[in-house]
């Protein structure tokens, strides 16, 4: 049994990841994580994360930016695997992120579906032809009026797979409001949506002279990324040190 403690235990992904291991033969949550502490989950449940002294192998996050500290220096002094799925970090977090690698397995990913980490590779074969042919790149991403960050995680994974595959020559847009000229060709439009219970779209949009590509992710329910963040965590467990995130989890099972 792989034992997992659980970050943002009583939140929509925690409580989507306490069912999937429920139902999951070969991992436990034997911890679960949260300030508020409102059910029972069938482990026990800390409101701070300093507090729990409980022995897991392998820690999965979906919390909020502002627990990500605390959750790193736990996870130093306690030297567990981590699999850090919240989004909104900062710069400073992230770059913490690729220091604390070099001490205990991290794996980091905004998304951790299949569909959308089978498309980052294709977003890059597609920009390497298009873009040097004119196509503008725009993404467009929707989700649920709860979600604080923005935009996604994944709208700026997606662009920042664009831009290294085209050579990091390009600038993000977010806002189109306060200019009144025409758009950069070397710039990759970013607009984000929000409302009612959408579960994530994510559509990346090739616009040439009398043909557009565009390339679109549905997300039909949380498992999705449940389910992956189960199996990036019995990838991880047991793991050198090192930075890792959902392409070497779908390498190891091919
Ligand atoms: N990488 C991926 O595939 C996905 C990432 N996410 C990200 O995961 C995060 C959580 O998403 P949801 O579950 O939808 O949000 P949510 O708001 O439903 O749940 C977050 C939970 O974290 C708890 N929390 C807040 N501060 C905490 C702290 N200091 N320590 C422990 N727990 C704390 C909250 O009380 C809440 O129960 C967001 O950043 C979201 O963008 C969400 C879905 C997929
Ligand atoms: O907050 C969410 O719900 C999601 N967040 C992730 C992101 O920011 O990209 C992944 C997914 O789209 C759902």
């Amino acid at each position: 049994m792989i034992r997992i403690i659980m970050n943002g235990c009583n939140g929509k992904m925690g409580q989507v990841i306490s069912q999937i291991v429920r139902d999951d033969g070969e991992t436990e949550i034997v911890a679960g994580i949260d300030i508020v502490d409102c059910r029972d989950n069938g482990y026990p449940v800390f409101t701070d994360i300093t507090k729990c002294d409980v022995e897991a192998d392998v820690i999965i996050d979906f919390s909020s930016a502002k627990a990500v500290d605390t959750l790193l220096d736990y996870c130093e002094e306690k030297k567990i695997p981590a699999v850090v799925c919240t989004t909104g970090l900062s710069a400073e977090q992230t770059a913490r992120i690729g220091e604390l690698s070099g001490k205990i397995p991290v794996l980091r990913s905004a998304n951790m579906s299949l569909g959308v980490n089978v498309l980052l590779k294709l977003l890059q074969d597609a920009a390497k032809v298009l873009a040097p042919a004119g196509f503008d790149m725009e993404i467009v991403e929707k989700h649920h009026k709860h979600k604080v960050d923005a935009p996604s995680g994944t709208a700026l994974v997606m662009a920042d797979s664009l831009n290294e595959a085209l050579g990091n020559e390009y600038t993000y847009t977010y806002d189109r409001s306060q200019v009144r000229q025409e758009r950069d060709p070397r710039e990759i439009g970013i607009s984000a949506v929000r409302g009612g219970n959408i579960v994530g779209e994510h559509e990346v949009i090739f616009a040439g002279v009398d043909e557009v590509i565009e390339f679109k992710h549905t997300a039909y329910s949380k498992a999705i990324f449940g389910n992956g963040a189960v199996q990036a965590a019995k990838f991880l467990a047991g793991k050198p040190a090192g930075f890792y995130n959902m392409s070497d989890v779908i390498a190891s099972q091919c």
